[in-house]
């Protein structure tokens, strides 16, 4: 029998790292080495011969993170938010020092998150109007979400790619905030509601009609295959890739 993938992961008593822990376990082909919480070193993934980390921290922390993992030949599959493009810049350099070595930095690992952020993308050079609404539980401590600020950067690329700019908007006066964020031109709204995952929609209006693109984790046990996906695909992946469409071939 081959050899197991030794994983770490870090925010290992967090909601998602906790049940990527369970799922680490479950996964035949992998091996559970570490589990880290928010006061643990990081040496100890070294020490435990982790290959493969998976992080699911805070966006203060994943940057750091990520960081010691590039540093040491460890393969990095990234869910925690905050990655501006700044950071990615950053990080690029780094993997470029460190060549081989594969980091993932996944918006969303739900399959259907990923083709509704697809479709909506592709649909969105179609409609004079875009705007995107997440809602997700109260806890969560960053919004918009990571999922809608990408979904909003994919938007906005293919729109201009068609020619087509913003959404028409007539507002001139309006409470602060009442429009949303503005994303690469693409409003968007952040709900946050106790009893709510992580749902988002994509509205898309035309004259006399709308499409809408939702999608609904109701359980995070709707992360777990992509987390596992990513990291039995990381290391074929050397360098950075953003997003879990990079390792699917969608054909959109
Ligand atoms: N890509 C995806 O599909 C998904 C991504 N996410 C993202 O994953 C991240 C985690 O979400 P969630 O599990 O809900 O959040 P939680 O707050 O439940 O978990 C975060 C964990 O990180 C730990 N932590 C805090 N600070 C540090 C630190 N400095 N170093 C190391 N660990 C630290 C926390 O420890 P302690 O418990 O001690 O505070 C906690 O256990 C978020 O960015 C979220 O947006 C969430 C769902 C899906
Ligand atoms: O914090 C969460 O819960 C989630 N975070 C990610 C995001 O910000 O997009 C993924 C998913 O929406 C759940």
């Amino acid at each position: 029998m081959a050899e197991r993938l030794p994983v770490a992961v870090l925010g290992a008593n967090g909601r998602m790292g906790s049940e990527a822990v369970k799922a680490v376990e479950s996964a035949p082909d992998m091996e559970l080495v570490a589990a880290l919480g928010r006061n643990d070193a990081l040496e100890a993934i070294v020490d435990a011969g982790a290959r493969y980390v998976v992080d699911l921290t805070v966006p203060d922390a994943t940057e750091r993170n990520v960081r010691f993992a590039v540093e040491h030949g460890i393969h990095a599959v990234v869910g925690t938010t905050g990655w501006t493009g700044e950071r990615l810049d950053v990080l690029r350099t780094l993997l470029a020092e460190h060549p081989g070595v594969g980091v993932l930095i996944a918006p969303n690992f739900a399959l259907g998150s990923v083709l509704a952020t697809a479709f909506a993308a592709k649909a969105s050079r179609y409609f004079e109007s875009v705007e995107i609404v997440e809602l997700h539980h109260p806890d969560k401590v960053d919004a918009p979400s990571g999922t809608a600020v990408r979904t909003a950067q994919l938007i906005a690329a293919n729109r201009t790619e068609v020619g087509l700019g913003g959404s028409p908007d007539a507002t001139e006066k309006q409470l602060e905030g009442a429009r949303g964020a503005d994303v690469d031109g693409v409003r968007v709204h952040a709900v946050r509601l106790r009893g709510l995952v992580a749902h988002q929609e994509v509205l898309l209006g035309g004259p006399g009609e709308q499409l809408t693109i939702r999608h609904d984790s109701f359980d995070r046990a709707s992360f777990m295959p992509g987390v596992l996906l990513g990291v039995r695909a990381v290391a074929e992946h050397p360098g950075l890739t953003v997003g879990l469409d990079g390792y699917l071939d969608l054909g959109l």
